[in-house]
């Protein structure tokens, strides 16, 4: 159902995409299934067709800012703003950006981490996405829009190449742990291969009698 909304069910540039993401087992430790994107960025075409369907996703919707989350989401988001006509902002780790900060910490899987914006980047009412590779258990991308909605702006979507669907992570959504898909599109390109996600997502979503669509997850 989720393929259907976005209106790319059936485009081969989506399986392409998908193929091109390279996954490392155990890394960087035991039981993870790494999605690494380097391999993304040495296929030209496969790269350029990631910008491309973003670009065509936010090209109208009058967006004045990209928010790109260190570091992964510096390889995308600024080919994505250059081509709507938007700023590029970095959100960054602790103690990168020189000038003033505002900081968000969020919660990993072991321990916490922070991102920062530099004050005056973003002014109150602007439009924003925020890009990054990957969403896991959605606290980075959680950190992200808070910090943009701390100074105003409006987070109009979050995008991502890669939807990690852990079941725990479902379940975190759910249960509005992140705050994220409850008032946050999301708009992700690929899911990881070896698992069912809509299936999933959907007998998790009836466990909990929460409908999936209210969850706005696109593939
Ligand atoms: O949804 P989450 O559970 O928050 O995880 C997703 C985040 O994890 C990865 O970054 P990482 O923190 O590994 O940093 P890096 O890009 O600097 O390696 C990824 O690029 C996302 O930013
Ligand atoms: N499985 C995964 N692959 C790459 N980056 C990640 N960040 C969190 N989970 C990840």
């Amino acid at each position: 159902m989720f393929a259907e909304e976005n209106g790319l069910k059936g485009d081969p540039r989506l399986q392409a995409i998908s193929q091109a993401i390279r996954v490392v087992p155990h890394f960087p430790k035991q039981g993870i299934m790494f999605q690494d994107i380097t391999t993304l960025l040495l296929d030209h075409k496969a790269f350029k067709d990631t910008v491309d369907i973003f670009v065509d996703r936010y090209r109208d919707m009058h967006i004045s800012v990209v928010a790109g989350i260190e570091a992964r989401g510096f390889m995308f988001g600024p080919s994505i703003a250059l081509r709507i006509g938007a700023k590029f902002v970095p959100l960054r780790k602790p103690r990168k950006l020189p000038g003033e900060v505002i900081s968000e910490k969020y919660a990993l899987e072991y321990g916490t981490d922070c991102l920062e914006l530099h004050v005056g980047a973003v002014q109150p009412g602007e439009r924003a996405i925020v890009i990054d590779d990957l969403v896991a258990t959605g606290g980075t991308l959680s950190a992200g829009v808070k910090l943009l909605e701390r100074v105003g702006a409006e987070v109009v979507e979050c995008a991502c190449v890669i939807g990690v669907p852990e079941v725990k992570v479902m379940i975190y959504y759910l249960l509005a742990g992140a705050g994220l898909l409850e008032s946050h599109f999301m708009f992700l390109l690929s899911r990881v291969k070896q698992t069912n996600f809509v299936e999933q997502y959907q007998k998790v979503a009836q466990q909990l009698s929460c409908s999936p669509s209210k969850m706005r997850l696109h593939f």
